[in-house]
């Protein structure tokens, strides 16, 4: 990972700091001279804070997630593999998510004409006990970036290290931050085909303009395009994802109901949640000895200048 070139006796200027996070889990934090700031746990490489230059939290997290082995972080970004939710003979979501992963020993440093300097490479392989669940050799590397503007990048890439093939779904459930979701908009998904989680995964049609929230959803939408937007009037603030190799694409919040139902999620909170999942789940991945998948996740949350159906063209239209 980037070494420092600042003050290594004040932690609070490194642009990576290895600490202890809640109940003492290793934590690594990602800090950026604009003020902007991730923070990631070794425990499921899971990123549980993103903040913009105003130190404003991005990504949700519940105040009752419980930071214990093997309950998986409610909140942030989990990643989901070898297998999402219960589509298949694992835990639900697979197991990435309740292991200890470690720094990866062999870290390659950014290009030196590279501007993003905050970083940090965790990788997991497969221990025993996992082999005994899911009997397949991997090495699993996830690289977790701050930009200097503060765009959070994710790129996973997964080798099959073993003698056969395997296959497997994947997503990031990243539960981003909203003031209020009746007031939230999603764009970049209108008249797609989806699988709804909540009628046996049925397949149908998005009908009509952005999607809007009155009501539990869960929805697996395929074939996604690789840029999506979530408009937050009330807090004047759009997150755009853009997304690689990840073709379909989660959208959840639980409601009132399911909400009280999970022990880890406060009853009210999902008024201030929504989860979209850049996920490959409906023509899962299958790697032959050797060979490597990459699945990435950007993700931009600019001040909200948007009219008549054109997303700020100052930052969204950058590389799509
Ligand atoms: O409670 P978890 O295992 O973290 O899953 C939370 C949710 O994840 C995904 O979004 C699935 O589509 C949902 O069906 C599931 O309820």
């Amino acid at each position: 990972m980037a070494s420092s070139s600042s003050d290594p006796k004040n932690p609070s200027l490194l642009p990576v700091e290895f600490t202890k996070g809640v109940n003492g889990l290793d934590k690594v934090i990602l800090r950026e001279a604009s003020g902007v700031s991730a923070e990631v746990y070794l425990y499921g490489a899971h990123v549980t804070s993103w903040k913009n230059e105003n130190r404003e939290e991005l990504l949700f997290v519940s105040s009752k997630a419980i930071f214990k082995p093997p309950k998986p972080i409610r909140g942030g970004i989990p990643i989901c593999f070898p297998q999402f939710s219960n589509h298949g003979i694992l835990e639900a979501h697979g197991f990435a998510r309740n292991r200890v992963w470690k720094v990866d020993p062999e870290s390659q440093p950014s290009p030196a004409n590279s501007v993003n300097k905050s970083y940090v490479d965790l990788l997991l392989k497969p221990s025993e006990d996992d082999l005994k669940i899911w009997s397949h050799i991997f090495e699993f590397r996830l690289r977790v970036t701050l930009g200097p503007g503060g765009d959070l990048m994710l790129t996973s890439r997964v080798r099959n290290t073993d003698t056969k093939p395997f296959t497997f779904s994947f997503a990031y459930h990243t539960y981003f931050s909203v003031s209020d979701i009746s007031e939230v908009r999603v764009e970049g998904l209108e008249t797609l085909d989806y699988l709804d989680n909540t009628k046996g995964r049925e397949r149908f049609t998005e009908q009509g303009d952005a999607i809007t929230f009155e009501g539990e959803i869960d929805k697996i939408y395929l074939s996604t395009p690789t840029k999506i937007a979530i408009l937050d009037h009330e807090r004047k603030r759009t997150f755009v994802i853009r997304k690689d190799g990840l073709p379909d694409a989660v959208v959840w919040n639980p409601w009132d109901k399911k909400a009280k139902a999970l022990a880890d999620f406060g009853d009210d909170e999902y008024k201030h949640m929504l989860c979209v999942e850049p996920a490959a789940i409906e023509k899962p991945i299958t790697l032959k000895p050797g060979e490597e998948w990459r699945g990435r996740q950007e993700l931009s949350a600019v001040p909200s200048s948007y009219c008549s159906g054109q997303l700020d063209p100052r930052r969204v239209l950058r590389g799509s």
